[in-house]
This record gives structure tokens, sequence and C-alpha cells, in this order.
């Protein structure tokens, strides 16, 4: 006879418990599904990953800076529990004896704040450096800081976003006393049956009806796009996969806003053992860095006023019911006692203007603060 296991708790329970107990854990629904899993870690001694190659069998949810060279690493959050969706009485007081984290996020200063005008500066500074010959372009962003205590909010922002924005990977978690969560449109590198699929993501507007057929996009959002485009194309050559099948570039709705995206499809078995090299060479794509990347990378580091930290890096489960889904770290916010960091950025090529890249990353601010303000 089968066997009912009666699961008693929800996944949302259980992540109250681990918000409350400032455990160690993520929580994520992916694009397009229903879903909800959590990760959550007995201890809170993270497992840093120096080397894709090294990430254990069983997986975990993985999460990775935007350079990391300048401090932060690439962490694993280990699969100690793993709860999709609901769970049972037995597992539930498990993860309730967990000990708490002694950290409660005092510890972090928050990262700087740019002005408008400053900004304006930046980009005024850096539209002149790519007319000059010195970068395609440039993707460059800044922080803005929302007051308030949101840790006691987390698992209703958490739910909000997973409503508001059914195709986005939507996540939080929380390491070393303080958590991030999103709503990201942009995957990394993902597996889909017997497939692997990657994306080149770039090109903003709001969303309308006019702004979603792609003979209204023009030239400067086109070649933006198609800078991502080549530099995906670039590393899957510099790999050897040539079988691989390329889609778009069409006009792909996230919450208010639209992007160009261009699908690229890869068979697995063409990918054999170079997934965690391919990961690496992907990130960071021109989509938030730039064109030559090495020399954008330079650029925006001695240029931007904070650091990005986890922000436009890449994070997701790995090996997690044997998937790979791993997305770009976008649409996202860091909270911290007392305050929320929003970073949003933007891609600048010699065509741009200035006002109207703020105005971008505005809207995409607009994506966590739509959310913020209906909490009450
Ligand atoms: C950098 C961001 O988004 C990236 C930049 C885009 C652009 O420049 O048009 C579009 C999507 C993302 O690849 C961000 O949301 O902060």
């Amino acid at each position: 006879m089968e066997q009912v296991i009666k699961k008693a708790y929800s996944v949302f329970d259980a992540l109250k418990t681990a918000l409350q107990k400032k455990l160690t854990f993520a929580i994520y629904r992916l694009p397009g599904e229903e879903d909800v899993s959590l990760v959550v870690q007995k201890d809170h001694h993270l497992q840093q990953v120096d080397n894709l190659t090294g990430i254990p069998a069983k997986g975990g949810f993985l999460i990775a800076p935007f350079d990391k060279d300048n401090g932060q690493k690439t962490y694993l959050i280990r699969p100690d529990f793993v709860v999709r969706n609901s769970l049972d009485k037995d597992t539930f007081n498990s993860i309730e004896a967990l000990s708490p984290s002694g950290l409660n996020g005092m510890e972090h200063i928050p990262p700087a704040e740019t002005s408008h005008d400053e900004y304006i500066n930046l980009l005024n500074d850096t539209i002149g450096a790519i007319q000059g010959g010195e970068y395609d372009k440039v993707v460059l962003s800044h922080v803005k800081i929302h007051p308030g205590e949101y840790f006691p909010e987390l698992k209703k922002i958490f739910h909000i976003l997973c409503a508001t924005y059914p195709n986005a990977f939507v996540y939080l978690f929380r390491i070393q006393g303080h958590c991030w969560v999103g709503a990201t449109p942009e995957p990394l590198l993902c597996s889909r049956d017997n497939e692997l699929y990657t994306v080149s993501l770039a090109g903003t507007r709001p969303y309308s009806a006019e702004n979603a057929d792609i003979a209204n996009w023009n030239k400067k959002e086109r070649m933006e796009q198609e800078y991502v485009t080549r530099y995906v194309e670039d590393v899957l050559k510099r790999h050897n996969i040539q079988q691989y099948r390329k889609s778009g570039p069409y006009t792909k709705r996230a919450g208010r806003l639209l992007h160009l995206r261009t699908d690229f499809t890869i068979p697995m078995e063409e990918v054999g053992k170079k997934i965690p090299s391919l990961i690496e060479s992907l990130h960071p794509t021109s989509a938030v860095c730039g064109m030559p990347m090495k020399k954008s990378l330079q650029f925006i580091k001695s240029k931007e006023k904070h650091h990005r930290e986890y922000y436009a890096g890449y994070l997701g489960p790995v090996g997690i019911d044997k998937e790979l889904r791993l997305f770009v770290n976008l649409r996202c916010m860091k909270v911290l006692e007392g305050q929320l960091a929003l970073y949003v950025g933007g891609g600048i090529t010699a065509d741009s203007v200035a006002e109207d890249e703020w105005e971008e990353t505005e809207i995409k601010a607009d994506t966590l603060l739509s959310i913020l303000h209906q909490i009450q």
C-alpha cells in the first residue's frame, strides 16, 4: 500500500523560522514555475567555492559576486535541508532546532549611494570615453538607499515578488548576517531536459504594446544587445561548441520593462565537462560589464562609487534535482539593519543620452520599490 506522508507545514512556515532564527538559507522560485524551494544549511560555516569544478555532487545554492577579486567570495549554501512547497512535522522541527546565527547585519557598512547629478557626470564621462574609441560598451550602475526596517517583511516581499513577476527568477538568501532579495529576468546558464541554455539580454524600454514590436527599437538598442550576443558567441566558440541553436533577438517582458533577448540552446552532449569553464567565461557578460570585458571591468571598478558585491554576479541552485539554474543577480537589493540598498544599472554606448540612462535605472529600481510600497 502506498504510504501517504502528511505534509503539515508549508515552505513559508519554514521560511518564517529561517528568518526568525537568522539561519543560513536560500529560497527561490524558478521563472514560469509555481514551486517554491528552500535550501537550509545546518550551520553557518559557508563553503567557499574557488573553482566551480569543486562543487560537490549534491550541490547547493551558489552565490557568486560580480568581481571575485574585490573581497567577496563565491559561496555554496549546502542543501542540508531541501524543502519544496511543503514539509512534514519532523523536518520542520529539525529546522526549528537549528542554532541561530549571532550575526545581525549591523557589521555591514551600506554601499555608497550615487546622486542623480553624480550619475549624470559619470554617464557623460563614460559616453565621452566610448565616443573616443576606448570602449564599445560599458555597463554602469548605482545604488539607491531606501530607509526602513525590512527584515520582518522579507517573507511578504518574497511572496509579492513571486506573484508580481511570474517570469523572473525570484530569490531571497541570507548569509553572514544579511540578506539579498531580487527578481531577475536574466538566465546565465540553465539546464532544461537534455539541453543547456543561455541568453543575451540588453536593451531596455518601458513595457507597451508598441514597444513589444521589435520593429520599433532603434539602432542603439539593437547594437547594445548585439555586443552581448557577440560576447556569448565568442565564449561558445572558445569552448569549441559549434552545435547550438540561436533564436532572436526578440522582445521579452520583465515586469514594467521590455528587453531585447536572443536565446542560445546547446545540446548537453556538446558541452560535456565544460560547464564550469563555460559559466566562468560567460560571467561577466557584456550585459553587466562591457566590451571589451577586461577594460570595462577596470573602468567600472575605478569609476563607480560602490562595490557591486553580489549585484551583477550570478546565483541559483546547482545539482539540486540534478538541475543547473544560474541567473544574473539583477533587480536586487541588499537588506541591512534599518535600510535597503537597491542596485540598478544599464548599458552605455556611443549613442547613449545621460538623462535617458538615468531614467532607465529609475524604472529598473521600481521593480522592487513598487513592491515595497505595497508593504504597509
Ligand atoms: C544592469 C542591469 O540590467 C542589464 C542591462 C540591460 C540594459 O542595459 O538594457 C538590460 C538587462 C540587463 O542585462 C540592471 O538591471 O541593473
